[in-house]
C-alpha cells in the first residue's frame, strides 16, 4: 500500500484533472452511505471524528478526518486524518492519502465543475470571501476554468487577504486584497465564499444580476455565508441532496421556510449527467452551496493513486 503525502497529492493533481476526474465521477453509480460524525471531548475543545465512505464498480474508500479546534495551540494542523483507496472486489489496500490535502482539492474542483454550468460564460471578475487553507485553491480552480482579469479578495483581518493576494500574483494570477466586502460584491461576477463565518457575510441586494454565487464554508446550521436574500434571489444548487439537510445557508433557510425545498433546482450529479439545467439566462443569479461529498474524496484519490502508480488518469 502506498502512503502518499500532501507533497503527492499536489504533484499528482492539476486543477483541470480534479474537475475532469469530478466530472466523469458524478456521471457513473456510486453509493456514499451516510457520513458518521462524533464528538470527542478535549478540555482544548471538543473535536470532531469524521469517517466518511463511497465505493464504485472499481474502488472504495473511507475517509477519516479529526477536527480538533486546540491543535493550534499545540503547533499542529486543526484537520488530521487519511483517506483509505481499497480495490471494490477484493477490499485490496491501494493506498492511504492525506485526508486534508486532498480535501482542499477536490472541494475547490467541485465548485469549478459545478461553475461551468451555473457562471456566465463571459465571467472574469471573481471575489473570494476567506484567506484560510482553502482559498488559494478555490481561486486556482476557478481561474483554471475561465480568464480571469480580476480577483479580489476579502476576508475578515486583512492581513491573510493582503498575503494571499501577494503570493497569487506572484503565480502570475490578477490577485488584490480588498477591504470594501460591499463594493467587490457588487463589482463581481463569480463571488466564491470559504470561511467559518456565523453570521450573512454577502448581502441578497448585493448581487448584479447574471452573478455566480459559490458557497463553501457553513457547515452547521449556525454558520452562514449569504443571507436569505441572496438564495431567494437565485437559482440554487446542491453538490449534493445532503446540502438540503446540512449545513448553513440552504439547509438553515429550507429549515425556517425562507426557502422552499422545491425551489432548489438540482445537484451536481444532475447537471453532470445532463438530467438538470445549468444557467439559463445571461441575467440570472445562480447558487451552489456544497457541504462536500465522499465520492469527490474517491475521485480525488484515485487520481492521485494512479499518478503515483505511474497509471494513465
Ligand atoms: N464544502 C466542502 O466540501 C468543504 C467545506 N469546508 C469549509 O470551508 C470553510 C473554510 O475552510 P478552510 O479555508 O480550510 O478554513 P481555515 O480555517 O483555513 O480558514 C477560515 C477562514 O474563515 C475566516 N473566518 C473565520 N471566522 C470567521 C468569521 N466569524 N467571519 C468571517 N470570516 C471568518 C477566516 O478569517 P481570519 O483569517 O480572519 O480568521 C479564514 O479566512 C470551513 O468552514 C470548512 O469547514 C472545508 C472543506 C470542504
Amino acid at each position: 500500500m502506498k502512503v502518499l503525502s500532501a507533497a503527492e497529492v499536489d504533484a499528482a493533481l492539476t486543477p483541470a484533472r480534479m474537475v475532469a476526474a469530478l466530472a466523469a465521477a458524478f456521471r457513473v453509480e456510486t453509493t456514499t452511505p451516510p457520513r458518521h460524525l462524533h464528538t470527542l471531548p478535549d478540555p482544548a475543545g471538543d473535536a470532531t471524528l469524521l469517517l466518511m465512505p463511497a465505493w464504485d464498480a472499481e474502488h472504495l474508500v473511507v475517509k477519516v478526518l479529526t477536527l480538533h479546534p486546540g491543535n493550534a495551540a499545540r503547533g499542529l494542523a486543526t484537520f488530521q486524518g487519511g483517506v483509505l483507496l481499497s480495490e471494490r472486489a477484493t477490499g485490496l489496500p491501494l493506498a492511504l492519502v492525506d485526508a486534508p490535502r486532498l480535501t482542499l482539492w477536490r472541494t475547490a474542483g467541485a465548485s469549478a465543475l459545478a461553475a461551468r454550468y451555473l457562471a456566465r460564460p463571459d465571467t472574469s471578475r471573481l471575489l473570494m470571501v476567506g484567506a484560510g487553507a482553502l482559498a488559494p485553491f478555490m481561486i486556482r480552480a476557478h481561474a483554471a476554468e475561465r480568464p480571469l482579469r480580476e480577483i479580489a479578495i476579502w476576508n475578515r483581518r486583512p492581513d491573510p487577504a493582503r498575503a494571499l493576494a501577494a503570493s497569487l500574483a506572484a503565480e502570475g494570477l490578477p490577485a488584490r486584497a480588498v477591504e470594501n466586502l460591499e463594493a467587490a460584491a457588487r463589482a463581481a461576477d463569480l463571488i466564491c465564499c470559504a470561511t467559518l463565518s456565523e453570521v450573512p457575510l454577502v448581502r441578497g441586494a448585493w448581487l448584479a444580476p447574471g452573478t455566480h454565487l459559490d458557497l463553501v464554508g457553513a457547515f452547521t446550521p449556525q454558520m452562514r455565508e449569504a443571507d436569505d436574500a441572496a438564495l431567494q434571489r437565485a437559482s440554487v444548487y446542491v453538490d449534493t441532496p445532503d446540502a438540503l439537510a446540512k449545513g448553513g445557508d440552504v439547509a438553515v433557510a429550507v429549515a425556517s421556510g425562507a426557502l422552499a425545498a422545491e425551489a432548489v433546482r438540482g445537484d451536481l450529479a444532475g447537471l453532470c449527467r445532463g438530467t438538470v439545467a445549468g444557467r439559463s439566462r445571461p441575467e440570472e443569479i445562480t447558487v451552489f452551496k456544497s457541504v462536500g461529498a465522499a465520492l469527490e474524496d474517491l475521485a480525488a484519490a484515485v487520481a492521485v493513486w494512479r499518478h503515483a502508480e505511474g497509471r494513465a488518469a
